[in-house]
């Protein structure tokens, strides 16, 4: 498994250099123009397990039930801009430190770190998230790093709570760690928003391996959908 991750990493070098590929998207960005990249499209450092997963998916998109969910380093949406001016003291944020900020699990080049595409369902209120964990992921030798799979699990439920609930912050997350995933594998983490309480959102999900028979972690958690009037800091 670690030999074939290797040697697809070593394919990387040819589709790295910034060219404008497939679902590349021009945005605004400061006052410059920037183009970022769709992480959440194949890339060569997806394994046949990752790539056969979004294509069975991507198959069930053209069918209407389920939408790929794009996913970049950084946004510059109006709703990322309209968030750091109502709910972040703008002492706190240097504006150099800040050209700098990318989504963690968007941080590292492409192969090395989390590969994932996510895809929801509104109507089962379920987001699925395939997940590729790099080999920079490490954490138990030839394992990947239980903080690493907590962050994928929190991007996953977090996607769900925020797809019902708006602009949503985890309050609490729960994880039964129940076997540990070979670094660089392929895993189905299958989110489910269970409840909602006035402006609680509970969502749990399990992790399993691409054939289903193992089990890796279940998570619960619970997101609060932010109160406009309040201050976070
Ligand atoms: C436009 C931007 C959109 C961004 C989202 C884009 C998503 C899609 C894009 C990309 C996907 C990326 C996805 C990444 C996901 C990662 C998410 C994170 O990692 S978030 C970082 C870690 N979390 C924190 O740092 C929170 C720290 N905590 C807080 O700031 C507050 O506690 C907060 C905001 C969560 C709640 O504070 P209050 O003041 O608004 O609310 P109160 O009144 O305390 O609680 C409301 C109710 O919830 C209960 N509650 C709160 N915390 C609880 C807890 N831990 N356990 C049980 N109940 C709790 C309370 O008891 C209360 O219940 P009663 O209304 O009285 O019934």
């Amino acid at each position: 498994m670690l030999r074939s991750c290797a040697a697809r990493l070593r394919t990387l070098g040819a589709s790295r250099g910034g060219a404008r590929g497939p679902g590349a998207a021009r945005r605004s960005f400061a006052s410059e123009e920037v183009v970022d990249k769709d992480c959440a499209l194949p890339n060569p450092s997806w394994s046949k397990d990752l790539r056969l997963l979004f294509d069975q998916f991507m198959k069930k998109c053209e069918e209407g039930s389920w939408k790929r969910l794009p996913s970049y380093k950084r946004s510059s949406t109006q709703n990322f801009k309209d968030f750091r001016t109502h709910y972040v003291d703008p002492k706190l944020l240097k504006e150099e430190q800040m050209s700098e900020a990318q989504l963690f699990t968007r941080s590292f080049e492409d192969g090395l770190g989390f590969e994932y595409v996510m895809f929801c369902n509104d109507a089962e209120k379920r987001v699925v998230c395939f997940f590729q964990g790099g080999p920079r992921l490490q954490g138990v030798p030839g394992f990947t790093h239980g903080g690493a799979i907590a962050s994928i699990i929190d991007a996953t439920v977090g996607t769900c709570a925020f797809r019902a609930g708006g602009v949503v912050m985890t309050a609490n997350l729960n994880i039964n760690y129940k076997r540990p995933i070979p670094l660089c594998s392929v895993v189905v983490i299958d989110g489910q928003l269970d409840r909602v309480e006035g402006r609680k959102f509970f969502v749990s999900c399990s992790v399993r391996s691409v054939s289903e028979e193992t089990l890796y972690s279940e998570a619960t958690s619970l997101f609060i959908a932010l109160d406009p009037n309040k201050k976070l800091t």
